[in-house]
C-alpha cells in the first residue's frame, strides 16, 4: 500500500437486482488507490459505472463486496452521514447540496460546521463569519461577495455550483467528489466553473475525483485519468502520459482495452442525455 494513499478501493463489486433476470454487475472488481493531492478525472460511456463508483465511495450505496479505505480508516460499513465528515460531493443538479431558502451566508455557515462538534465556537455565528465568507467569495471573481444575504435558490445554476464548490472546501475534505457538476450548465458557464474547480483544487491541494462526459475536459484537467467500461477500469493514465494525451489517443487506448468501439461523438452525445 502506498504511504500517502487517501483512498484505497479493494475488489469492489456492486450489483443491481441481483439474482433476477435484470441483474446488472455494475462494478466488477474495482481496485484503485488514489494518493494525496491527486486530481483524477473519470470518463466512460452511459452505464459504465461512474456514478455507482462515486455512490459506493460516498456511502449512498451500500457495498455488496469489497472494501473502501479512506485515509487509513476502513469506511466500508460507515453510512453516508458518517462519511460526509470526510467526503464532500458536488452533484450535477445545482439544487442539490445547498438549502435553497437559506441565504448564501447561512449556507456557508452550515458548510463551515461540517463534521465539527464545537464549530460554532470556532466559526462563530453567520454574522461573525461574514468577513471570512466575503473573502472566500471574492476568490470566485463572480461578484458574489455582495450577495451574502441573497437566497441561494435565487442565484443562477453556475453561481450556485461555484458556491457549492467553495462550501465543499470551507472545511477541507479528505476527498472531493465531483459528479458531472458542470453537465447542467451552458458551455460558457461550465468552462468558468471548471476553471474555478481547478483553481480551488490546486490552491487547497484537494484529493479529487471528477466524473465528466467530455473527453477534452478529462484530458485538460487533473493529473490522472480513468476510463470505465462495463464496470471495469480499462484506462488509467497519469503524469507525463496524461499531459500529452489527445482525444484520438484516448479513443485508441479505449478501443484497445474494450471489446467495443467508441467514438468521441458517443461520449459527446451521452453528455446531452
Ligand atoms: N438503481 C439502479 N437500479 C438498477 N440498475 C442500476 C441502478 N443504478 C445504476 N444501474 C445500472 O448500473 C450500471 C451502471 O450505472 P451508472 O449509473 O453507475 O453508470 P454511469 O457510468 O454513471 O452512466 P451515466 O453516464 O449514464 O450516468 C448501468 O447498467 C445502470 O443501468
Amino acid at each position: 500500500m502506498t504511504n500517502n494513499a487517501v483512498l484505497t478501493i479493494r475488489d469492489l463489486n456492486q450489483y443491481f437486482e441481483q439474482g433476477t433476470i435484470n441483474e446488472t454487475h455494475a462494478l466488477q472488481g474495482i481496485n484503485l488507490t488514489v494518493t494525496d493531492g491527486e486530481f483524477v478525472t473519470i470518463i466512460g460511456g452511459n452505464g459504465a459505472g461512474k456514478s455507482t463508483l462515486l455512490n459506493s465511495i460516498a456511502g449512498t450505496l451500500p457495498i455488496d463486496a469489497g472494501q473502501v479505505i479512506l485515509a487509513g480508516r476502513d469506511i466500508t460499513y460507515d453510512d453516508v452521514t458518517a462519511r460526509a465528515r470526510w467526503i464532500a460531493r458536488v452533484f450535477q443538479d445545482p439544487k442539490m447540496g445547498t438549502a435553497q431558502r437559506l441565504s448564501v451566508a447561512e449556507n456557508m455557515a452550515l458548510a463551515a460546521k461540517r463534521g465539527e462538534h464545537h464549530s460554532l465556537f470556532r466559526i462563530g455565528t453567520p454574522h461573525a463569519a461574514r468577513p471570512r465568507f466575503q473573502e472566500a467569495l471574492k476568490r470566485l471573481n463572480l461578484g458574489l461577495e455582495d450577495r451574502l444575504d441573497t437566497e441561494i435558490g435565487l442565484l443562477s445554476g453556475g453561481q450556485r455550483q461555484a458556491i457549492t464548490l467553495l462550501m465543499a472546501t470551507l472545511q477541507k475534505p479528505k476527498l472531493l467528489l465531483l459528479d458531472e457538476h458542470t453537465a447542467a450548465l451552458d458551455p460558457k458557464t461550465s468552462a468558468t466553473v471548471l476553471h474555478l474547480t481547478n483553481q480551488l483544487v490546486q490552491e487547497e491541494d484537494l484529493t479529487t475525483l471528477m466524473i465528466t462526459h467530455n473527453m477534452q475536459d478529462a484530458i485538460k484537467y487533473g493529473n490522472r485519468l480513468l476510463m470505465l467500461d462495463h464496470g471495469k477500469i480499462v484506462v488509467d493514465v497519469a503524469g507525463e502520459q496524461k499531459q500529452h494525451l489527445t482525444v484520438p489517443d484516448l479513443l485508441e487506448l479505449f478501443n484497445k482495452a474494450s471489446q467495443e468501439e467508441m467514438t468521441d461523438d458517443e461520449l459527446l452525445l451521452a453528455r446531452d442525455e
